[in-house]
């Protein structure tokens, strides 16, 4: 049997079941069942219940592996709540074979609260990455990985408004990723188990390449993107979409770089908005680093706070994207 065979399998599952979710509340609720967390980011039920139902299923087969992941229970208390908590528990029982009560619902979601680090074996989820794009109707991505000794194993990711075939309008929708660290990347239709193997498109000049970035602004500096793209002397419009399907879509050949320029806000990137889409890209026979070429460092704790933005290419070509985009950020900082 391969390395990892089983956790592959029961992430897959994890993933499958958790997007399942997501298309339901999408079906029936929408934006209803969103509230608002301190940093002021929309969380719906749906991420509610997608970090619910993974929890238990790694729990069941991996007991006792700790997970990182973007949710927790806090804002689910009280009676002013319940409403809200008998929502997400129904959700949530509609796709595990044992159903939860509520304080198991939020025990279960509150298995996510591992500090990262260095040592050992720990799973870091996002069960909706892209929040914003779910409420839109546009892409979002469910986003597990295994992380060993601050090195990502595993990463599965569940991307249900994802065309099998981007250009091609008419293709099935619901695509899941998945990459193990020295076995490919591969991706598969959600209704079918079969997978195929994807690859960076080949490109031997930034200026044939296609760019992804954010579709928010807030979250990636697209004046900055723009300015690289014109130093590069790229043409295309960027190719703009939510969550980690970004990734997904560069490691199959849709588009070729992906761009994320720090904003002047002093965010840091949190661990599980980049362990899988980065082992996707590395699999995948693509480079992955900050805007300063540094590696994404996954050891230092739930976020990256070693690196700064990403950029993502072929590897003929990541140098010289990298200088370009260190002539537009430092000219700005030197400002
Ligand atoms: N100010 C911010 N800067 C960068 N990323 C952010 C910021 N606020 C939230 N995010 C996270 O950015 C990711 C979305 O990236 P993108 O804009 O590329 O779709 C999500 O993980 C989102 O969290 P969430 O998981 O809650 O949606
Ligand atoms: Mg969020
Ligand atoms: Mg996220
Ligand atoms: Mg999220």
């Amino acid at each position: 049997m391969s390395a990892f065979a089983l956790e592959r399998s029961i992430a897959i599952n994890a993933v499958l079941q958790a997007s399942k979710v997501c298309q339901t509340v999408f079906r029936h609720l929408a934006s209803a069942g969103t509230i608002t967390k301190l940093d002021k980011s929309p969380v719906t039920v749906a991420d509610y219940s997608a970090q619910a139902v993974i929890n238990t299923i790694l729990e069941k087969s991996f007991p006792n592996d700790p997970i990182a992941g973007e949710e927790d229970s806090k804002n689910l208390h009280g009676d002013e709540r319940k409403p809200l908590r008998q929502r997400i528990l129904e959700l949530t029982n509609t796709v595990l074979d044992e159903p939860l009560d509520e304080n198991k619902l939020l025990n279960a979601i509150d298995r996510g609260t591992h500090p990262g680090g260095i040592k050992g074996r720990m799973w870091t989820l996002d069960p909706i990455d892209g929040t914003m794009g779910f409420l839109r109707g546009e892409q979002f991505a469910v986003c597990l990985a295994l992380i060993i000794d601050g090195q990502v194993e595993l990463g599965v990711m569940g991307c249900p408004n994802l065309p099998f075939d981007l250009k091609n309008q008419e293709s099935e929708k619901g695509c899941l990723f998945v990459a193990v660290k020295g076995q490919g990347a591969f991706q598969r239709k959600f209704s079918s188990p079969d997978v195929l193997p994807i690859h960076f498109a080949n490109i031997s000049s930034p200026s044939e390449a296609t760019f992804c970035e954010s579709v928010e602004s807030g979250h990636s500096a697209h004046g900055d993107a723009a300015k690289v793209a014109a130093l590069l002397g790229i043409s295309k419009p960027p190719l703009r979409m939510d969550s980690q399907c970004k990734y997904c879509c560069v490691s199959r050949g849709d588009a070729n770089i992906y761009l994320r320029l720090p904003t002047s806000s002093e965010y840091i990137e949190n661990i599980w908005d980049h362990a899988s889409g980065s082992l996707l890209v590395n699999e995948a026979g693509g480079t992955i680093s900050d805007i300063y070429g540094k590696a994404l460092d996954f050891s230092l704790g739930r976020k990256l706070t070693a690196n700064t933005g990403v950029v993502v290419s072929h590897p003929n070509i990541h140098s010289q994207i990298l200088d370009a985009v260190q002539k537009v950020i430092v000219k700005k900082e030197n400002i």
